[in-house]
């Protein structure tokens, strides 16, 4: 299986420079078209495909330990993506080079990636949140990628960001509109954002960077 090739931005150019300078200035980057076309289309069909066929399951949410279907907080349904088509293989690539980018620009350490295509039927919506488990610093730095063709305002949906570490009472800092191919880069354990109530179909992809557990906590990583 030959996974869709595409280029990501390489060390250097403006667009990587901004996504660098945005998360450690201020924790979070929208990208407005990032996603390369031939991907967006690919992936595009996979999450319209996966929702006509219902192969789609109610999203959790809290620790995996501790797994919750909770629907007054989050009502969406998702996928886990394993790789296993040229669409999904190419997003997983793409992925990799922003990984390398990432760790290069920032230091971080950014090691494993997960990645779920998440659809919000209309009336559905995630409350405002953050998408590392307290305490388990696990997931690093967030990323959200939009596959709608067409995004009028009207269509509500927008994802709010709040201002790194900002309470209940802070105004947001940004209302994003899920649009094509559109991506945010969010640290996972300090940025709150929520998804608003959507009125049409929305179509994207959720995934998150973790750093190595165990060099994190120091349990024998060389092992
Ligand atoms: O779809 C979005 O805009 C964000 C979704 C989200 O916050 C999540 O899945 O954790
Ligand atoms: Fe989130």
């Amino acid at each position: 299986m030959a996974a869709i090739a595409s280029e990501v931005p390489l060390p250097g150019d403006n667009r990587l420079g901004a996504i660098l300078g945005d998360l450690s200035s201020k924790g979070w980057s929208w990208q407005p078209h990032m996603l390369p076309d031939a991907l967006y289309h690919a992936l595009r069909a996979e999450v319209l495909a996966a929702n006509l066929q219902d192969d789609l399951a109610p999203a959790g949410i809290g620790r995996e330990t501790d797994y919750q279907l909770d629907r007054t907080i989050r009502k969406s349904r998702i996928a886990w993506m394993d790789g296993s088509t040229p669409a999904q293989a190419g997003f997983l690539q793409w992925a990799e080079q922003l990984r390398q980018s990432l760790n290069q620009g920032l230091m971080i350490g950014l090691f494993e990636f997960e990645a779920c295509f998440a659809v919000y039927q209309p009336g559905e919506f995630y409350d405002r949140h953050l998408d590392s488990f307290e305490g388990a610093r696990n997931r690093v730095v967030s990323l959200v990628v939009y596959l709608n063709d067409d995004w009028p305002a009207e269509n509500g949906g927008a994802l709010v960001v709040w201002p790194e570490g900002a309470d209940e009472t802070s105004e947001p800092a940004a209302r994003l509109l899920p649009e094509q191919a559109g991506v945010v880069f969010m640290l996972s354990e300090t940025v709150p954002h929520a998804v608003e109530v959507t009125q049409a179909p929305r179509f994207g992809i959720a995934a998150w960077w973790r750093v190595n557990p165990s060099i994190q906590g120091h349990i024998d990583p060389l092992a």
